[in-house]
């Protein structure tokens, strides 16, 4: 029997150093090219740097003691129908393609200036940060800070690996940095209850993430987060893509890191955003915090020159139709509209 497939490990070490050691980061850029062709996924290590394994141990305890407050407490930040989008969501509130997902929820995203700030808007009201524990808005905050340390040392291995001077003030380096100067991040707690054997959906059903680079750290639950490795001679159909699903286990001390929708976008389909899903019934509560580095909600993500090089040079890994240039705020929200149930109970 072929040993199971596992998603690579890349140590991002040499992108957060401050001695950068260019052949080292070559590297490095190489392996995220070959992950990001084959998997659109891979386990990022090498960050002890940014933030230390007790930091990682208290960002899923304080949303552990959230999720674990009455329930009571919890509504009073629920998401409301204006902002439509940041707060708490109760188990089946989420819904991905029209079932409910198994799992609560908590969302925050990069606050506007109170200047912007409208909360019958959507999107614009302020984050709704819980009181208890009290430890919930510092601890959190604090990794909204290192997600974007980590964001931006992937973005310039990104740019690398597509083959982009990053050394000196290249145009296409430029225009990258200016996607992610101010990034529109969204940062979601997630807790799930094993999911019962008669539930209509899954623990979070499958997806493609929609921005640029999504962040997960996870609790040491096995068996719970899968990824779909396309084959055209695979043994699954999802939508209109064949396949298998991979188990993506939880690896200490790194991240599980994937890119979304929009780095299809910039890398001309080389990149490929790939679904994932979680189903989880083993009998824990399982906590998840993704972190969602993304551009800017003005950027205009279009394919980068290098990026169509590339993909002349290996047209098999390219994607069959031209990609389309988008702005992200709008394709956000057609996006976030989409995914709340409409039930109002
Ligand atoms: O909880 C997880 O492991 C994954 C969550 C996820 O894919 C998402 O929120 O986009
Ligand atoms: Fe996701």
């Amino acid at each position: 029997m072929p040993a199971p497939l596992s998603l690579p490990l890349i140590d991002l070490s040499p992108f957060l150093s401050t001695r950068p050691d260019p052949q080292a980061r070559r590297e490095v850029a190489n392996q995220l090219h070959k992950a990001c062709v084959e998997f659109g996924f891979f386990y990022c290590t090498g960050v002890g740097s940014v933030v230390s394994r007790d930091e990682m141990r208290e960002a899923l305890a304080v949303a552990r003691d959230f999720f674990n407050r009455p329930d009571e407490e919890k509504a009073k930040l629920r998401i409301k129908s204006g902002d439509g989008a940041r707060g708490y969501q109760r188990i089946g509130e989420n819904v991905t393609q029209y079932k409910k997902d198994w799992h609560e929820g908590w969302d925050a995203y990069k606050p506007l200036p109170p200047s912007l700030e409208d909360p019958s808007k959507l999107l614009h009201g302020p984050n709704q940060w819980p009181s208890e524990p009290a430890s919930f808005r510092p601890v959190l905050e604090r990794w909204v800070d290192k997600m974007h340390v980590i964001g931006h040392a992937l973005m310039e291995a990104t740019a690398m690996a597509l083959g982009i001077d990053v050394g000196g003030d290249s145009d296409e380096w430029q225009r990258m940095k200016g996607w992610v100067s101010d990034p529109f991040w969204v940062m979601r707690c997630i807790g799930y209850p094993p999911l019962p054997s008669d539930a209509e959906g899954v623990s979070c059903g499958a997806h493609k993430d929609y921005g640029n680079f999504t962040l997960l750290h996870a609790d040491s639950t096995p068996g719970a987060l899968q990824v779909f490795l396309r084959d055209p001679a695979g043994p699954t159909l999802e939508g209109d893509e064949r396949g298998t699903w991979i188990d993506a286990d939880p690896v200490e001390d790194a991240f599980v890191v994937n890119v979304g929708e929009m780095v299809e976008v910039y890398s001309a389909g080389l990149y490929k955003a790939t679904l994932h899903r979680v189903v989880h019934k083993s009998p824990t509560y399982r906590v998840s915090i993704p972190f969602f580095f993304e551009p800017t909600l003005e950027a205009r993500i279009e394919p980068l020159p290098s990026a169509l090089k590339l993909c002349e040079k290996l047209p098999g890994a390219a994607s069959t139709a031209p990609v389309k240039a988008v702005v992200y705020g709008d394709f956000l929200r057609s996006k976030v509209s989409n995914n709340f149930s409409l039930e109002d109970s």
